[in-house]
């Protein structure tokens, strides 16, 4: 087993008599996401600083790459570690580059290499070269998040603490943003711990997830999949939410699912048409742009979100509970019409793939 990136090791913090971190033991392997889920005000933003050692435990111990946080003088430590807050946290005076190049700068590295290097990470997360010379208040919401991760890259660390870095920018930004890091994530392979209050969010971007409760518990630690499937008691059912069984769908491949080709009919073709039952109206290229009712001849009738092969029986399941026919419409990679999907064989396909969804024990044939 290769030795944990961070550890915490009976790591508690107490205000007074306030507990905010209760006897944390934890391990986070290297690479991936590692995300920090719960309610306000059980721990998680002071369990992310004891590491960067903003915050220090009154007991216990945590480990960066298997040494001590706490030897040594903290601005190296601090340096060795990109940090990514809510508000991105730009100096509103430097320029979008100064402000990326400040930490290499304080490592020595020289002016002309660490402009350089500022332009070459405002393209990896996504900003045009011409942000380089702006002001952070000339900048979105969106843009500045762009610009603090940018800078917590800088110095090339191999640990990201990013703590609710999105959660300000509005629900569609927020989503680009979340893909671009699993994107980051991967090409650069840093392992990143990641502060949220949204079970959403931790599901979609964590390898692991950590579930604190009121007191700095620490209720469970384990992979999505597994936290959806069972969670480890009642605090953690009810923070994961209602909706759990339909996430838990979001873990399981397609590839049982049975589509039916079915009628279609196109546009052009629309106001002729009289189709026996719904059916899929596409454009000339087979890409799906409605339904054409049997009761209401020549009406497109719109509506419905779309199933891409290869998704997952979530968007199967979506797909067809909000589509005006039943039916959920599945496209493949290229957006072209593949066939239809009844709830009933994504249920069926769920069921197959999954023993307890069918009502078996895991030891059943
Ligand atoms: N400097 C401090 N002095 C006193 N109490 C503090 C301090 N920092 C945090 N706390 C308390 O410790 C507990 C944990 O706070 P923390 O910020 O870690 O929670 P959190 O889970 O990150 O919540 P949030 O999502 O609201 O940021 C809270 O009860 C908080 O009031």
């Amino acid at each position: 087993m290769p030795e944990p990136m961070i550890e915490f090791r009976e790591v508690s913090k107490r205000y007074g008599d306030r507990t905010a971190v209760d006897r944390l033991n934890l391990s986070v392997d290297r690479g991936g996401i590692t995300v920090f889920v719960g309610p306000s005000g059980c721990g998680k933003t002071t369990s992310l600083r004891m590491v960067n050692r903003m915050v220090t435990p009154t007991e216990g111990t945590v480990l960066l790459d298997g040494r001590d946080v706490g030897d040594g003088p903290a601005p190296a430590l601090r340096r060795s570690l990109g940090y990514v807050m809510q508000s991105a946290g730009l100096l509103p005076h430097r320029t979008v580059a100064d402000n990326i190049a400040t930490v290499p700068r304080l490592n020595g590295v020289s002016r002309q290499e660490s402009r350089a290097r500022a332009l070459e990470l405002l393209e990896l997360v996504g900003l045009p070269a011409d942000a380089a010379s702006r002001w952070p208040a000339q900048l979105s919401g969106g843009q500045q998040q762009r610009v603090g991760v940018a800078r917590a890259l800088a110095a090339d660390p191999p640990v990201l603490l990013m703590d609710e870095p999105f959660s300000a920018v509005d629900p569609l930004v927020r989503h680009d943003l979340q893909r671009e890091l699993l994107g980051l994530q991967r090409e650069l392979g840093k392992t990143i711990l990641f502060v949220t209050h949204d079970i959403d969010e931790a599901v979609m971007l964590g390898d692991r997830i950590a579930v604190f409760a009121q007191g700095g518990r620490l209720a469970q630690y384990a992979t999505p999949e597994a936290l959806l499937r069972e969670p480890a008691d009642d605090f953690v059912a009810s923070f994961i939410g209602r909706d759990r069984g339909f996430r838990h769908l979001g873990f399981f491949p397609d590839a049982g699912l049975e589509t039916e080709r079915g009628e279609s009919v196109t546009a052009a073709r629309l106001e002729a048409a009289r189709p026996a039952e719904w059916a899929v109206v596409t454009d000339d290229g087979g890409h799906p742009l409605g339904w054409a009712d049997p009761a209401r001849p020549g009406v497109l009738v719109t509506g419905g979100s779309l199933h891409r092969e290869g998704d997952s029986l979530r968007t199967a399941l979506d797909a067809a509970l909000s589509s005006p026919s039943g039916r959920g419409v599945v496209v493949d990679a290229a957006g072209r019409l593949v066939g239809t999907v009844a709830p009933e064989a994504v249920l069926a396909a769920a069921r197959a793939a999954s023993p307890a969804l069918a009502g078996e024990s895991p030891g059943e044939a």
